[in-house]
């Protein structure tokens, strides 16, 4: 067995490489091989071998594509952070106490068993990927389990690549992880960091014995706002991991933004290498950051989150910057490529000319590698003649510019985003709509059923004509309207089975969009989304929604909600273009979604959700930016439904529940009912809603939706008590945390059962 030593200078050099790459599967293999798994379809082969297929594709491809080192580790059967929880032995005694075996107990902590709630679920920074929240408590055993990386690295090594293990640094894994429930009040994840350390040390040298000649820890929580006990705890991490006897060359990597005070912290420690997002951050200056000379730096200067082809002479004069400052430059993407589609030749039916103006994963791949040969040796392949002529293209492109567009934009008022004051229009609504105290409904989408979704890819694929599948989604709104009045809900919804996505459907019908047919990106798990790519001047060229909607209130005497994707959520699940500024397209997109909202009010429609999920996610990192960003995001919401009369009622939808750093900005959306997600949390931020003054109609989630579970009546008359104690009747609204479509109907139809009894108990306390 090889050993290796760090050596400064002797180290292999990293030259062109990746932070991480796509793991799902180009044509979605992984999710495929999961879901069938899941179903008792296939068995434990059949599901090793789909993800040893991909690990395997993955390896050759990057090296095919030139890069001079590549990343292992990077796969994940559902997601890298469990997948680091598990390697640090983070696994909470519910699930140990399953006595499954390894892969039992992994999925057990990502789906949750009838015995064992899964692990809390959140985005992962500001991107549309959600990761696993690990549960730390005092108690916790953490012990080295070395199996994936080690098997891995085997795998490939035993394919002819040598690779370079990626894991979630010691740090950011505490920092994204959470208290354990049965924690003391005031321990927090990041205190057993030392305990934490000695696994990680023993990793390494673990590592360093299989022959590892380089190791890339990710430490991105350090691209956020940090305290100075944090900044001084990353320090001894790396004095410590970099000061052991035997391991692998170290490059820690971080991502989403500039690592600020963390830099100089990293860079005077004894690790090799620094990976710096250079899209989201800027060049450094050596003078200021002692010990940056003495580094390699991983210079993230092709962009690993959006779609757009890189301008090479920029980022080679980046590089050229960047030279001077350290002891040697290494060539990367600003984050992994897990945010973007694998590969834009899949594409047959984008139109050419923006596919000229476009990179996808595997394109990135090869920008990195030519502009690592072009700083090394000042030779510049064609493909940098090919960016520059893509580049002008685009800069001049008519279908980028819409005049009309334009000029909307330049004639609005504060006036266009400002409706009358709160209080009188509530006392419009409430004579006009006539709702009971507690009045329940449900956040929009309806379970996406097997049916529904093959009647799309007919419809698609030109097998199923315009008339027969419109027939088909008819059919099934009726059946959602004739279930909610069975069930006895309020405000009914059309159930939204003509959507694909709540994005995607909207992109499809606005101009300045393209969609992709294979462009799919990871959300979580095995499940997945095409982020659309917003490319040029927004506006609607017609009505979207109306005939759905109209449609659906014609079959009912009840109040159907218009339901509607806000113009935040829109830029934030889409690859957006980065030639002008986001507040800009942001209210663009509000115009075209003001549009529909006037248009549903014309035709009889009395109540309008407009689903705002992403805005807390594209909060920024760094405090000091957050101010700009809440001013345009909010001002776009208000934009796009300010336009509607007083005796028209604006819901909101967000799921999350961080809501503590939001909640003013929620005031100032000027909704008139608000839904979040609350369910999990057993109602925990009601009181904080309340005390903040908040003064408008609110749904606190009473079904949490991400599980398969059904709550029972008494569950939810618990949790409505309990949001009674802190808000009055006359603004309760009675709902589930999110949309139901990736629940199925045996679940959905029990869940909100038990939730319309459960507001029927408790009315008589709400007067
Ligand atoms: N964009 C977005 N981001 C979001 C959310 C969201 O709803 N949208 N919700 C939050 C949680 N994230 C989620 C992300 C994806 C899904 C989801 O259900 N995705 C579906 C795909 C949805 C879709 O695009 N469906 C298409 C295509 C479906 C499909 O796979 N069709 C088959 C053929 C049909 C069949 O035989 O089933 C195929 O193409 O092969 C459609 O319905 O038309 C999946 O992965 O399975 C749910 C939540 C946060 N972020
Ligand atoms: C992720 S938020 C989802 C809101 C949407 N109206 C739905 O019910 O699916
Ligand atoms: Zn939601």
């Amino acid at each position: 067995m090889t050993r290796t030593t760090p050596d400064q200078g002797t180290t292999a050099p990293l030259g062109a490489t990746v932070p991480g790459y796509p793991r799902i599967g180009p044509n979605r293999e992984l999710k495929r091989a999961l879901e069938s798994y899941w179903a008792g379809e296939s068995g434990r082969e059949e599901l090793d071998a789909a993800a040893r297929a991909e690990r395997e594709r993955t390896w050759r491809r990057l090296t095919a594509l030139g890069l001079d080192t590549v990343p292992s580790n990077t796969f994940s059967l559902y997601d890298q952070v469990l997948d680091s929880a598990v390697l640090a032995g983070a696994v909470p005694p519910r699930f140990a106490a399953l006595g499954l075996d390894a892969l039992g107990t992994y999925l057990a902590m990502a789906r949750g068993t009838s015995g064992a709630a899964p692990l809390e679920m959140t985005k992962w920074f500001d991107t549309n990927y959600h990761y696993l929240v690990p549960e730390i408590a005092p108690t916790t055993r953490f012990h080295l389990d070395p199996t994936k990386p080690v098997s891995e690295y085997r795998e490939a090594l035993a394919l002819g690549i040598t690779t370079r293990p990626v894991l979630i640094g010691p740090a950011s894994l505490l920092l994204l992880a959470k208290p354990a429930d049965d924690a003391p009040d005031g321990f927090r994840p990041f205190d057993r960091l030392d305990d934490l350390v000695a696994v990680y040390a023993l990793l390494l040298t673990t590592l360093a014995d299989e022959g590892v000649a380089w190791v890339q820890l990710d430490e991105p929580a350090y691209a956020a706002d940090r305290t100075a006990e944090e900044l001084a705890a990353l320090g001894r991490v790396y004095e410590r991991l970099g000061g052991l006897a035997e391991r692998p060359a170290i490059l820690v990597s971080a991502y989403f933004g500039d690592l600020g005070e963390a830099l100089p912290v990293l860079a005077s420690s004894p690790v090799e290498a620094i990976g710096l997002d250079l899209v989201a951050g800027s060049v450094p200056v050596a003078g200021d950051v002692p010990g940056l000379a003495t580094k390699t730096v991983v210079a993230g200067v092709v962009d690993g989150r959006n779609v757009w082809r890189t301008d090479l002479d920029a980022a080679l004069a980046t590089l050229r910057a960047l030279e001077p400052q350290a002891a040697a430059v290494a060539v990367g993407t600003s984050c992994s490529l897990l945010h973007v589609p694998y590969d834009l030749d899949a594409e047959a039916s984008l139109d050419p000319r923006l596919k000229e103006w476009l990179a996808f994963a595997d394109q990135k791949v090869a920008e990195v590698v030519a502009l690592a040969a072009a700083l090394r040796d000042g030779q510049l392949t064609p493909s940098f003649q090919e960016a520059r002529t893509a580049l002008s293209d685009r800069a001049s492109a008519p279908e980028v510019i819409d005049d009309g567009v334009r000029s909307r934009l330049a004639g609005l008022t504060p006036e266009d985003a400002r409706r009358t004051a709160f209080a009188e229009r509530a006392d419009v609504q409430r004579d006009r709509l006539g709702l009971p105290p507690l009045p329940t409904t449900t956040i929009g989408s309806f379970p996406q059923t097997g049916d529904i979704r093959r009647a799309r890819a007919a419809y698609r694929a030109g097998r199923l004509d315009r008339a027969e599948y419109t027939t088909r989604m008819r059919a099934e709104i009726e059946r959602v309207i004739r279930l909610q009045e069975k069930l006895g809900l309020d405000v009914l919804v059309h159930g939204e089975p003509e959507r694909n996505d709540m994005v995607q459907y909207f992109a499809e019908h606005l101009n300045g969009f393209a969609t992709t047919e294979h462009g799919w990106v990871q959300s979580y798990g095995s499940r997945c989304v095409r982020p659309p790519i917003l490319y040029g001047d927004v506006s609607r060229p017609a009505p979207i929604t109306v005939e759905w909607a109209t449609y659906a209130q014609s079959l009912t005497d009840r109040p159907v909600k218009g339901m509607l994707t806000g113009p935040v959520t829109i830029l934030a699940w889409s690859f957006v273009r980065d030639d002008q500024p986001l507040g800009d397209t942001a209210r663009q997109v509000a115009l075209a979604i003001r549009d529909e909202t006037v248009d549903l009010e014309a035709t009889g429609i009395g109540i309008v959700q407009v689903d705002e999920p992403a805005l807390r996610e594209l909060l920024p990192l760094r405090r000091v930016d957050r101010a700009a960003y809440l001013d345009w995001s909010v001002g776009a919401f208000r934009l796009a439904t300010a336009g509607v009369a007083d005796e028209t009622q604006v819901h909101t939808h967000l799921c999350y529940s961080e809501f503590g750093d939001v909640v003013a900005a929620i005031d100032g959306l000027d909704a008139d009912v608000t839904s979040i997600e609350a369910a999990r949390s057993r109602m925990e931020i009601v009181p904080d809603v309340a005390a903040s003054g908040f003064a408008r109609g609110i749904g606190p989630g009473v079904y949490d939706i991400h599980s398969p579970r059904v709550p029972s009546a008494d569950e939810v008359e618990a949790l409505l008590r309990r949001a009674l104690d802190a808000i009055p009747g006359d603004r309760l609204w009675v709902n589930p945390d999110c949309g139901l479509k990736t629940r199925t109907y045996e679940q959905v139809e029990p869940a909100l059962t038990a939730l319309v009894e459960a507001a029927w108990r408790v009315r008589p306390a709400a007067g």
